[in-house]
């Protein structure tokens, strides 16, 4: 069995490499073999390959930059990937894609299942969208994760970012009306190799599927739970803000908690307790240093 991986550098794409299981063979497209701005060549790349499923783990993921490089975001973001699932589907291979709650506008409390109306509020969840129903469209054998606030140990996330900016300050505001359920990149990994084993046994079910972290949680609350995991010297008191009061270029939803009972119900796949996973990460940082 043999996976191709588009998105090789990212937080998901390090952490699929990583966790692969024995019995799969991993290639890896980065981008400067197959960059996403050219849809054309990431097809080719499908049509050529001896792979028995693909995984996109690229995406376009500066939720602000987005919103003045829409363009690009979309190419990234939502043509490339529909281009990618027609080359699958033309070859009969499954195509695994990753999206966002940010489809979602946050309005209500309750978690939004998978067939819940979407109406984004910026341009990457606008251009994530618009990639999820090009890949559908493709008509192949496809799985559409939707996933939310995402971290690991690499690149750039929530979990850094507090770190890098709250260490050594007596204080760091942190909005607390938006919430949603903080996911480790290597629980979804994880995640794509069971779909992955799913369809090589021939048991994959294609679709849209809702994975996160558990409990759903306010950015505040997941900063005060990554300082009281963190060995820092001084730690910074957290301020809980409104969105109001920390302006950012995109808007972003306030409920983005995910109803994650579908996959558990065809997958088996239980909701992962996202505080086990952020020690695992913290360690991570700590010990590379
Ligand atoms: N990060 C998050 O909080 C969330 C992410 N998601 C989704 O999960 C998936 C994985 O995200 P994550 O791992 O966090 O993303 P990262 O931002 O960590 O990584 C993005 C990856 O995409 C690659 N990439 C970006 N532009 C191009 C391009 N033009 N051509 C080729 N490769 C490109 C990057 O390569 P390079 O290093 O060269 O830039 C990198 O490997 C994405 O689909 C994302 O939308 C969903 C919910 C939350
Ligand atoms: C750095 C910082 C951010 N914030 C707020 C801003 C924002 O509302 C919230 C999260 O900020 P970030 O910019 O880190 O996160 P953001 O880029 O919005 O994260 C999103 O990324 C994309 C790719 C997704 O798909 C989403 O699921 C989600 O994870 O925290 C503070 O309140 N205080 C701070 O010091």
């Amino acid at each position: 069995m043999k996976a191709l991986i588009f998105g090789t550098t990212g937080q998901l794409g390090i952490e699929l490499a990583r966790r692969a299981p024995r019995d799969v063979t991993v290639a890896t497209l980065g981008r400067d073999r197959a960059d996403l701005t050219d849809p054309a060549a990431c097809a080719a790349a499908i049509t050529a390959t001896d792979a028995d499923i693909i995984i996109n783990a690229a995406a376009y993921t500066a939720v602000d930059q987005a919103e003045s490089d829409r363009d690009t975001a979309f190419l990234v973001n939502a043509e490339a990937p529909g281009a990618m699932a027609c080359a699958a589907a033309t070859r009969g291979l499954p195509f695994l894609h990753v999206s966002t709650d940010y489809v979602f506008d946050g309005s209500g409390t309750r978690p939004w299942a998978e067939n819940d109306p979407v109406a984004p509020l910026g341009v990457y969840g606008e251009s994530k969208l618009a990639g999820e129903r090009a890949v559908a469209a493709a008509r192949g054998g496809h799985v559409i994760l939707r996933t939310a606030w995402v971290f690991s140990a690499h690149g750039k996330n929530f979990v850094k970012t507090m770190l890098r900016v709250g260490a050594g300050r007596d204080m760091l505001s942190v909005v607390d009306d938006q919430r949603g359920g903080p996911t480790a990149a290597s629980d979804i990994a994880d995640v794509l190799w069971t779909i992955t084993a799913a369809f090589q046994n021939g048991k994959g079910q294609s679709g849209i599927f809702h994975f996160a972290g558990t409990p759903s949680v306010s950015w505040a609350d997941f900063a005060e739970a990554i300082f009281a995991r963190a060995s820092l010297p001084k730690k910074p008191q957290i301020k809980r803000i409104p969105t109001l009061d920390y302006p950012t270029p995109a808007k972003r939803p306030a409920n983005s908690t995910l109803d994650c009972s579908r996959i558990r119900a065809v997958y088996g796949i239980e909701q992962p307790d996202w505080h086990k996973s952020l020690a695992k990460v913290i360690d991570e940082l700590e010990t590379a240093g």
